[in-house]
């Protein structure tokens, strides 16, 4: 496959190594200071992009426009989503967006949803979420953990919201802390007077994410219409 990367950071770099190792080629390299290039779609099959906030929804778009599918992990630019899901589909293009790539997290997500359905009739528990990532990461709380507040929100009715530090009742708090090299680490925890219970996920590195990220791009060849990463694992494990 030939591949365009848009934001040739860190993990843009990883995502190249992984795909030059199973066999795509980099055909084209995206950054701040890289301008007047061609989105070209005789010459990419996927543009995957991990760039920053305040470029996604231009880079994302630029290539539906160009009828290029996008895997875009760039997070905290979601407010322009739907309006990227649309221009996807009226260009008949294809579209992943994924807040974590990483095998381990999507696995997490599921456990996640599946203790808050049996946490939700405890009221003595209270629920936070925390991650902790490097001290680079532009936006805050992460993608992963606006994720994981949002699946545990679907499965409490009294649940309204996420506030980062400071929450009401009817909403669930995040902390987010900068610490130096962590590539990511996610808790969800409930705690009552007598016990608290917590799961954890925490990345090693970030060959997960872009594992993920490649893998996405491989299942979104061929496709048109917007995915997620529950399609691609599904296609893996059936
Ligand atoms: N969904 C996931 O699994 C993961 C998502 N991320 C997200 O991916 C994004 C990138 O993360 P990192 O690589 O750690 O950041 P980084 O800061 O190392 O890399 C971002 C790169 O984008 C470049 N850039 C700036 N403007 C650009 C533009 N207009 N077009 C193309 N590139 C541009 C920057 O110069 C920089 O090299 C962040 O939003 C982060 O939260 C990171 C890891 C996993
Ligand atoms: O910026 C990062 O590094 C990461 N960002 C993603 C997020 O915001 O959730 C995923 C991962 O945790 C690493």
């Amino acid at each position: 496959m030939n591949i365009a990367i848009l934001g040739y950071g860190k993990m843009g770099k990883v995502i190249e190594e992984i795909a030059e190792e199973r066999g795509h080629e980099i055909v084209l390299k995206v950054d701040e200071d890289i301008e007047n290039y061609q989105l070209d779609k005789a010459e990419i099959d996927v543009a995957i992009d991990f760039s920053v906030p305040d470029a996604a929804f231009k880079n994302i778009s630029s290539c539906f426009k160009n009828k290029i599918p996008v895997v875009c992990g760039t997070t905290g630019w979601l407010d322009k989503y739907e309006k990227a899901k649309k221009i996807c589909e009226e260009e008949g293009t294809a579209f992943i967006y994924a807040s974590n790539f990483s095998l381990g997290v999507n696995v997490f997500f599921e456990l996640n949803k599946k203790l808050a359905d049996m946490m939700k009739g405890l009221p003595e528990y209270s629920v936070e979420i925390e991650e902790i990532h490097h001290v680079q990461k532009l936006d805050a709380p992460s993608g992963t953990a606006i994720s994981l507040a949002q699946q545990i929100i679907e499965k409490y009715p009294d649940k309204k919201g996420w506030q980062l530090d400071h929450a009401d009742k009817d909403e669930i708090v995040i902390h987010a802390k900068r610490i130096k090299d962590v590539p990511g680490i996610h808790t969800v925890t409930y705690e009552s007077e007598i016990d608290s219970i917590e799961i954890i996920h925490s990345a090693k590195s970030r060959k997960g994410f872009a594992l993920g990220a490649v893998v996405a791009a491989e299942f979104l060849q061929d496709k048109k219409g917007i995915f997620t990463m529950k399609d691609v694992l599904s296609s893996l494990f059936k």
